[in-house]
C-alpha cells in the first residue's frame, strides 16, 4: 500500500478485537494535508473502528496513531473534527445554540463561537433554521448540522463517518463543496462512504479496507490505471447479448455503465485482447473496440469481492503496484 511520507496522520498496524471478532488486523493508514481521502470497504470491514481509534473513542489492542509525528494526545484531538456514525447532538436544543456551545467547549470565546456558527450555517445553506430545534429538521438538514458541529472549532483534521449517507443530490453537493473548501485550506479530510461514484468524483486518494486490513490505497486515478485487469468496451452489430463470449478464459462481462455504451468486458492477465477481438468479429460487425479504465466501483468489486484466492491475489497486486 502507499505510505506517503507527507502524511500528517499515520495509523500503524492497528489491531482490535471485540471478543472473538477481529475488527482490525494490522491496519495502516495515511492521511495527507490538503487531501480528501475516501475510506471505503464492505460492511463490517473496520472503517468505524479505525475512525473511533483515531478520535480516541476506542483504544486499539496494539498499534499506533500519530499526528504530525507525535502520538495523538487530548490536545491534538481537541483540534480534530469528528462526525461519528451515531451522530449524537441534542435533539431538543436549538441548532445555533448547540453549535455555539460546542465551539465554546473547544475553547472559542463567545464572539468567535457565534461568528463560526453563523458562517457555517450560511455555508451549509441552513441559516434560516438557526433557531429551530434539531429534531424539527429534516434528516438531511440534521446531517448538515452534524457537519457544522464537526467544523465549528476550525479543526486541523476532519474525520467523517458516512457524512453523505441519506442525503439528496443537493445536500451531497452542499456538503461536498464545504469539504472541498476545507481541503483547499489545507485541512486533511478522511471520510467513509459506500457511495463509490461520489468517492471517485470527490477524492484525491482512496483507501480500501477489507477484513480489518488495507487492500488498496493511493490516488484514485492511479489505482484505476494500475488495475491488473483491462476493461474493453465493444460495440458489435449483428449480435445480441454476450453469448459469443461464453467460455473465453479470463474474460468477465461487467455491468453496463451509463457513460460507456456497448459491452464492457474485463480481461485478466491471462486473457488475450486479440482473441476477444477475433471472437467479436466472428459474431458480428465490430464498430467500436477500446480499452477503458475501470471505475472505482469495478475496482472495489474486484479487490473486495468474494472470489476466493484469485481475488485475494488481485488485491495484493493492486496493493503492490500502488506502493
Ligand atoms: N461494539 C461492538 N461489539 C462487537 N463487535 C463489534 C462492535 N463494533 C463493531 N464490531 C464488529 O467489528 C467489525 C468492524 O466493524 P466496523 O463498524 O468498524 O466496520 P465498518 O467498516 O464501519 O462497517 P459499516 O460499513 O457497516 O459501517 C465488524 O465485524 C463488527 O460487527
Amino acid at each position: 500500500m502507499s505510505i506517503g511520507s507527507a502524511a500528517v496522520l499515520q495509523c500503524r498496524d492497528l489491531k482490535l478485537s471485540y471478543g472473538s471478532v477481529v475488527a482490525l488486523d494490522g491496519l495502516s493508514l495515511d492521511v495527507e494535508p490538503g487531501v480528501m481521502t475516501g475510506f471505503v470497504g464492505p460492511n463490517g470491514a473496520g472503517k468505524t473502528s479505525t475512525m473511533r481509534i483515531v478520535l480516541g473513542v476506542l483504544g486499539p489492542d496494539s498499534g499506533t496513531v500519530t499526528w504530525r509525528g507525535a502520538p495523538v494526545d487530548a490536545d491534538a484531538r481537541r483540534r480534530f473534527g469528528y462526525m461519528p456514525e451515531e451522530r449524537g447532538l441534542y435533539p431538543k436544543m436549538r441548532v445555533a445554540d448547540q453549535l455555539v456551545y460546542l465551539a465554546r467547549l473547544h475553547g472559542l470565546d463567545g464572539t468567535e463561537a457565534q461568528r463560526a456558527t453563523d458562517d457555517l450555517l450560511d455555508r451549509l445553506g441552513i441559516a434560516d433554521r438557526a433557531d429551530a430545534t434539531l429534531e424539527s429538521l429534516s434528516l438531511g438538514n440534521q446531517q448538515r448540522v452534524q457537519l457544522a458541529a464537526a467544523l465549528v472549532h476550525g479543526p486541523d483534521l476532519l474525520v467523517l463517518d458516512e457524512p453523505f449517507s441519506g442525503l439528496d443530490p443537493i445536500g451531497v453537493d452542499v456538503l461536498a463543496s464545504v469539504l472541498q473548501e476545507e481541503v483547499a485550506r489545507g485541512v486533511p479530510v478522511l471520510f467513509s462512504s459506500h457511495q463509490l461514484e461520489l468517492v471517485e468524483r470527490l477524492c484525491d486518494r482512496v483507501t480500501i479496507v477489507k477484513d480489518g486490513r488495507i487492500v488498496a490505497a493511493g490516488p484514485v486515478d492511479e489505482l484505476r490505471r494500475r488495475d491488473r485487469r483491462r476493461v474493453v468496451r465493444i460495440e458489435l452489430e449483428g449480435a445480441d447479448g454476450a453469448g459469443w463470449l461464453a467460455g473465453m478464459p479470463g474474460a468477465e462481462v461487467l455491468p453496463s455503465r451509463d457513460d460507456e455504451p456497448g459491452l464492457l468486458v474485463a480481461l485478466d492477465d491471462a486473457a488475450d485482447p486479440q482473441q476477444l477481438l477475433d471472437r467479436a468479429r466472428a459474431a458480428g460487425a465490430v464498430t467500436h473496440f477500446s480499452i477503458v479504465l475501470p471505475t472505482l466501483t469495478e475496482l472495489f468489486r474486484e479487490v473486495v469481492g468474494d472470489g476466493g484466492e484469485e481475488t485475494a491475489a488481485g488485491a495484493a497486486r493492486v496493493e503492490e503496484r500502488a506502493a
